[in-house]
């Protein structure tokens, strides 16, 4: 049963206020992050802030850490302070292919990296990245994208959706999570629930945020629906049934079910026990 990411929680790692914070919130995992939220004076007490934040009991929350890019001041301080760190998974602001990754690599040779995928050149390598054998999930970081592209912030996202679209296709081709940039008006509940169900809908895993009170409305976009969880079953069961009689093809609520629906099915049902997990 893989790990849900309906809801990915960046917080600042200087603040012990939400570090405390997070070990009761319902975020599916944090991003404790050393990077952009951090101001430059701030980076060497934030490093110490998250080595006190991390003894915090997280529960089933996956604890990723972004580190400042290794070509800043601040890059080779941050990864030497992970290596060896009790988190899940680091990630990389900024890359712009595999070379990236392999830097990385060599300073933290014992945790998963993700990604950082907010670079025009990011984007044009994102199936090098993806396939990086290290790399374990994708984060859009659509706030540089925009900066770097001179793009306008607009309510379809017309703008960023080649780079969503390359992102997706490789981290898809090679198995790996991929969750959507964050949504900036954390007080604009229906531009979240409608931008959450766009990258539902693409196929993210989930949602980047910055506020606890985005939760709510990722952990319920990307759960599967009662509804969808009772079609699921029905599916199965239907096919089963027919295979059993020796045919290939079922019919539910007026539409085919193959093999391939099947699968999609069991996919819904993993997705919906590694979700009641998280909460048991
Ligand atoms: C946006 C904020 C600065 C707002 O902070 P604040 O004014 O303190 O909010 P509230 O008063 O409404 O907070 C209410 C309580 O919630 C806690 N809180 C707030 N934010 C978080 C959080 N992210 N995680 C956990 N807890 C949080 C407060 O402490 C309050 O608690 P209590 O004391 O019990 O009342 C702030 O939300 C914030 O800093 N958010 C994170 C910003 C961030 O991390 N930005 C960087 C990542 S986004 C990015 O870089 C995208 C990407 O790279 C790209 O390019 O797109
Ligand atoms: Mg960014």
């Amino acid at each position: 049963m893989e790990r849900p990411y309906r809801s990915v929680l960046y917080i600042p790692a200087a603040n012990a206020r939400a570090m405390e914070k997070a070990q009761t919130l319902p975020a599916d995992a944090i991003i404790f992050d050393l990077e952009d939220a951090v101001a430059p004076g701030e980076k060497p007490a934030a490093r110490d802030a998250l080595a006190a934040g991390l003894a915090n009991d997280y529960g089933r929350r996956a604890r990723i850490v972004r580190i400042n890019g290794l070509s800043t001041e601040w890059g080779q301080d941050d990864a030497r302070f992970c290596a060896g760190l009790d988190a899940d998974a680091v990630l990389i602001p900024k890359v712009d292919g595999p070379a990236d990754l392999d830097r990385v690599a060599d300073l933290i040779p014992d945790l998963p990296l993700w990604a950082m995928m907010e670079t025009p050149l990011g984007m044009l390598n994102a199936a090098a990245i993806a396939a990086h054998p290290r790399l374990e999930g994708m984060v859009m970081g659509t706030n540089d994208l925009a900066k770097e592209l001179g793009s306008r912030f607009r309510p379809d996202r017309l703008p960023m959706q080649a780079g969503l679209g390359l992102c997706l296709l490789a981290a898809k081709a090679h198995g790996k999570v991929i969750v959507d940039g964050v949504f900036n008006a954390f007080k604009d509940e229906d531009g979240l629930r409608a931008e959450c169900e766009q990258g539902r809908d693409m196929g993210f895993d989930g949602k980047t945020l910055i506020h606890p009170a985005q939760l709510a409305i990722a952990n319920d976009t990307f759960a599967p629906t009662d509804a969808e969880i009772d079609l699921a079953r029905r599916q199965i069961d239907a096919f089963q049934a027919a295979a059993a009689e020796g045919k290939g093809v079922a019919v539910v609520d007026g539409k085919i079910v193959e093999n391939l629906h099947v699968e999609t099915a069991r996919k819904t049902l993993d997705r919906a026990k590694a979700i009641a997990a998280m909460a048991g």
